[in-house]
């Protein structure tokens, strides 16, 4: 093992106490300056900015992660600082078993090369090569040979549904299918970890929902762990297993899709989720109750994991409560009453919170 491949306990990315400051003198500003002051008033007093602040968070192997703000928020920072496409000021940064702050330039060019790819919104494809060439591109540069390198990117040409396109030069393309070439080549390498910022922001929004379609399909298919970076909501709920909100360089919460709709940390994240469709997000798991007194329990049974919406279905063709099953067993019943309120966001009849569960 090299000296600085560590052990990150199992995560394929692993984040302590990142910070990353810009502005003047912005490596030399003392850790408890920068702890005690807000935003503003770090910005105010020394003209520095903290576009990741103290960010702590693991994903796991395979696993889709998003993380998600408004403008500024610190997103792109962050994900660049994953593999020191920007200098992180401080923190610990395991990425594949790699340490990445101790890394020596070797190591992080290994790292991007072999190990970790990224796609960007802007697709960053060379002009002058064709389709096949930018995709082999990476390859190339990892010094496979020519042949190999052309049979690999020919599969993925296939797999991203670009068949025909192999010599067309990028300007000649859709931005869809332009993005469609940066995922190819991305893949071509067959990364552990791959790192998206933006990568669908650029698209026309049917071209959008095809290529997020197309990602969480090769996702399901590759096990391959992603980050994502959006701004988008409905893009993150419709990608990530776990979404960290990012507000002023920190994470506000990081939780499941069900948890930030469910039980959003602050106001910030409360507005950010308001307009979700919460019978599409929420499960009986989240929802169900202990029976009353006298309730039946002979009603229709439902797995935990069903959203609320394909519920309906069930509790329209019954009065007794739905069983919700887990693991083979009965964790709790939800009526007609509770679906409606849990879609409505208003309180419950019961204890339909999610923790009364039996
Ligand atoms: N190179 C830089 N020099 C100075 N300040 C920077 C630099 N890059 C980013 N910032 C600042 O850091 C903060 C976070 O920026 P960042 O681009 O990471 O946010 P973001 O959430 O990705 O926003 P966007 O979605 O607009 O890209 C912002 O206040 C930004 O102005």
């Amino acid at each position: 093992m090299e000296e600085s491949v560590v052990p990150s306990g199992g995560a394929a990315i692993e984040v302590r106490g990142l910070w990353k400051i810009f502005g003047p003198g912005a490596d030399r500003l003392p850790r408890d300056l920068l702890t005690r002051l807000s935003p503003t008033e770090l910005r105010e007093r020394t003209g520095c900015v903290a576009a990741v602040r103290d960010v702590t968070l693991s994903v796991r192997p395979g696993e889709a992660f998003v993380v998600m703000g408004l403008s500024g928020s610190g997103k792109s920072t962050l994900i660049r600082c994953l593999t020191r496409l920007v200098e992180p000021s401080a923190g610990e940064i395991t990425i594949a078993g790699q340490d990445v702050r101790t890394a020596s330039p070797t190591q992080l060019r290994q790292l991007r090369r072999h190990r970790v790819s990224m796609v960007f919104q802007h697709f960053g494809l060379l002009p002058h090569r064709g389709v096949l060439d930018n995709i082999a591109y990476g390859l190339e540069i990892q010094g496979v040979p020519r042949a190999r390198r052309r049979r690999r990117a020919g599969e993925l040409l296939s797999l991203v549904g670009l068949d025909g396109f192999a010599d067309a030069r990028p300007d000649t393309l859709s931005g869809g299918m332009r993005q469609r070439v940066g995922l190819a080549r991305a893949l071509a390498c067959e990364p552990e970890v791959l790192l998206f910022d933006e990568p669908f922001s650029a698209l026309d929004p049917l071209i959008r929902r095809d290529m997020q379609a197309e990602v969480t399909r090769l996702h399901r298919e590759a096990g391959t762990t992603m980050v994502f970076v959006t701004h988008d909501l409905s893009e993150a709920l419709r990608l990530g297993e776990r979404i960290a909100i990012m507000r002023d360089g920190g994470i506000v919460q990081l939780g499941t899709p069900e948890e930030l709709v469910g039980t959003p940390a602050d106001g910030h994240v409360a507005a950010f989720v308001r307009d979700v469709p919460r019978g599409e997000v929420l499960s009986l798991r989240w929802i169900c109750r202990r029976p009353r007194d006298g309730e039946r329990l002979d009603g229709p049974p439902l797995p935990s994991g069903t959203v609320i919406r394909d519920a309906v279905p069930t509790a329209m063709g019954t009065a007794l409560p739905i069983v919700v099953v887990e693991d083979g067993r009965a964790v709790g019943v939800v009526d007609r009453l509770d679906l409606l309120s849990a879609m409505s966001g208003l309180p419950g009849t019961g204890t339909a919170t999610g923790t009364g569960r039996v």
